[in-house]
């Protein structure tokens, strides 16, 4: 038995009804967060164990094997994320994690790179990574789908109503490897540094602690615990934005604890050129957010490469760089 004083919330109970999408709903306005267990039916346990063991072997291996599948020489910003792929957070002096990053698999040729559109590309010598990865995206695109049913009835629309912006969602999984490091235990320096996430939801999984969010309601960092075959959610930049601000997108950051850590953080996103407006059931305003647009101009402070290719012509973008994110909060 677990004693709980997070809000944890039982993922069957949420798909059959059990839970009411109101109380979701004011779950993510008080807190910002909550714990998903029961996942059994979408996330086996051996899921979760296989996707640590493909996370494993890969980043086990030598820089300049990871670095075939360098993120800065993809179309679509899939790939390897090595050390020095460093973004411009004030926070985060030292960069001491790498990353794997996949979207939504297509066909497509990846045309507008930065819409990042198209197909996954995986290491060849990680057996199996591919289809645990696949397995695993696909398990959160579900349960990100089902979040957003919860969302709309909770607005007062139909539970479909976000089914049709969901057709080949911006949505990335990242592994993220922390190193095993003696530079930040103690520093004031985050681990990765303080943001709000850009998409809708984020659904995380992490092997150890380090992870702090900004508790809105005692307004101080709070320790987020870690338990076995269990999600986070997290609020991010666009249900903040469509719920009309009932809802704030979570502030967090990793402190270092100088322990090797893993977390694998699935941004639930809608297609890249969905066009949001605030759900009349939160209130009224003329403002208008392109959710592609939004993330793009926060990977652009996050990936030098992005900033690269984008100050210098490779990619032409059809729109302007949104210049800071309205939804920092501290
Ligand atoms: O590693 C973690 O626990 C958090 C990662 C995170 O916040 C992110 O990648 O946006
Ligand atoms: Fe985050």
């Amino acid at each position: 038995m677990t004693i709980h004083s997070f809000p944890v919330f039982n993922y069957e109970d949420m798909v059959n009804g059990a839970i009411t999408p109101d109380h979701v709903f004011d779950t993510l306005r008080k807190h910002g967060y909550f714990y998903l267990t029961r996942l059994e039916q979408v996330v086996p346990p051996r899921l979760f164990k296989s996707l640590h063991e493909k996370a494993r072997h890969f980043f086990a291996s030598p820089l300049e094997q990871k670095m075939a599948y360098y993120i800065g020489a993809s179309p679509n910003h899939r790939g390897y994320v090595p050390v020095t792929e460093k973004g411009a957070y004030s926070d985060e002096k030292i960069r001491a994690y790498e990353a794997f990053d996949i979207g939504y698999d297509s066909a497509e040729a990846p045309g507008r790179g930065f819409k990042l559109i198209g197909p996954n590309r995986y290491p060849g010598h990680v057996d199996g990574m591919d289809a645990a990865l696949q397995a695993y995206y696909n398990a959160n695109l579900r349960i990100g789908t089902e979040l957003l049913r919860l969302i709309a009835r909770a607005s007062q629309l139909e539970d479909s109503h976000f089914d049709r912006y969901i057709t080949r969602p911006a949505s990335q999984l990242r592994l993220i490897h922390y190193l095993e490091n003696d530079v930040l235990v103690g520093q004031d320096d985050a681990s990765m540094g303080a943001h709000t996430d850009y998409e809708v939801f984020t659904i995380m999984h992490q092997s150890a602690p380090g992870l702090l969010a900004f508790d809105q309601v005692g307004r101080s960092w709070k320790n987020m615990p870690v338990f076995k075959n269990t999600l986070l959610v997290l609020a991010g930049d666009m249900l903040e934005f469509m719920s009309g601000g009932h809802i704030k997108s979570l502030l967090h950051r990793v402190v270092s604890t100088g322990e090797e850590r893993y977390s694998f953080p699935f941004f639930m996103n809608l297609d890249f050129d969905t066009e949001l407006t605030v759900l009349p059931a939160w209130g009224r305003s003329d403002k208008s957010v392109v959710v592609g647009h939004h993330l793009l101009g926060q990977l652009y402070r996050d990936f030098p490469y992005i900033k690269e290719r984008v100050d210098s012509g490779q990619w032409v973008l059809d729109f302007a760089i949104p210049s800071h994110n309205e939804y920092e909060q501290i």
